[in-house]
């Protein structure tokens, strides 16, 4: 199999996108230097709504232009948050993940101009959010601070924030890094405070299913225990048929040496009355069992009823 001379990348625009495809350039030259990379930038619906994102036709509102560019040829590789990519449906027919780059780090950041942590802000404190997962979770945890709706890529929050729009942010770490902004960063707040989303921190690659070339290409720069936790989460998901606007949270951890995967999920009622909490380790079972395993016995303890109760 021969290696191909040019690898065309689709990508949105944002500053966080475009640091993604940075990072896949950056390590692909380095496992193959003959090879050169060009990017083929796209909007995505997501990209330009502003609005309640369950109304833009719901799922795949940052994925679906993507799609399309690869799949009419105009490009050959996209890169995307696996976070933002639906579980309740197969991937594009056509397509296939040639790889999952290894984990960033999965946690939420706090944003609070005046230095203060989560603990410290003062009642009435409006924390910019559009995600049920974070609200959820917040209102559980902290329920003296408000939630305000907020959308629109890091660099346009933080711009809002900035307006008085809120008075502090939770953001995703890996994200911050991304657009070279942790200096913004007031605490990292632990997975038990806030429970990420799945696949939080994974980066997917993502090929035509037949170009074989780069698929061979690419497939060197997967990470094995991001491949593992992945499959768990993403199967997990999958089993729930959760949405972009589920209140589900969870994630997987691979122990030493690859071995002792565990997966730990909670579903939630948007209001954080309600958690359900699940934790299991794989044993002899594969990744995508243990998030069959961790699925069914959340549904045992009531998450169907949760999930059909938020509109998508
Ligand atoms: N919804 C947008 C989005 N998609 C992926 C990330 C963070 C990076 C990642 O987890 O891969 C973010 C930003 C955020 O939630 O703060």
């Amino acid at each position: 199999m021969s290696a191909p001379e040019l690898i065309r990348i689709v990508s949105r625009s944002s500053p966080m996108a475009l640091a993604q495809v940075e990072r896949v350039r950056t390590e692909l030259a380095a496992l193959h230097p003959g090879i050169a990379t060009e990017v083929v930038p796209v909007t995505t619906t997501g990209d330009r709504w502003m609005g309640d994102l369950s109304a833009v036709e719901g799922k795949g509102a940052f994925t679906k232009e993507v799609d399309a560019a690869l799949l009419s040829g105009e490009a050959d590789l996209a890169v995307h948050c696996v976070k933002d990519i639906p579980a309740d449906r197969p991937l594009p027919a056509g397509t296939t993940f040639a790889a999952f780059l290894k984990r960033d780090d999965v946690r939420d950041a706090l944003i609070h101009p005046g230095g203060l942590t989560l603990d410290e802000l003062p009642p009435g404190t409006r924390i910019g959010t559009s995600s049920v997962r974070r609200r959820a979770q917040l209102a559980a945890s902290h329920p003296h601070l408000e939630t305000v709706p907020m959308r629109g890529n890091a660099n346009r929050r933080m711009e809002k924030l900035h307006a008085g729009e809120a008075d502090a942010l939770l953001l995703a770490v890996s994200g911050l890094h991304r657009i070279g902004r942790p200096d913004v960063i007031t605490e990292v707040l632990s997975v038990d405070t806030m429970c990420p989303p799945i696949g939080a921190g994974v980066l997917a690659l993502q090929c035509r299913e037949d170009d074989t070339e780069t698929i061979d290409a690419v497939s060197g720069l997967g990470d094995p225990d991001t491949h593992r936790e992945t499959q768990a989460e993403r199967m997990f998901l999958h089993v729930l048929q959760g949405h972009c606007n589920s209140p589900i949270a969870g994630y997987a951890r691979s122990g030493r040496g690859g071995g002792d995967l565990s997966l730990r999920a909670c579903v939630f009622t948007p209001d954080g009355k309600t958690i359900l909490n699940a934790h299991e380790w794989a044993g002899r079972l594969d990744p995508a069992t243990l998030g069959t395993s961790v699925a069914v016995a959340l549904l045992r303890q009531g998450a169907r009823e949760l999930i059909d109760g938020i509109p998508h």
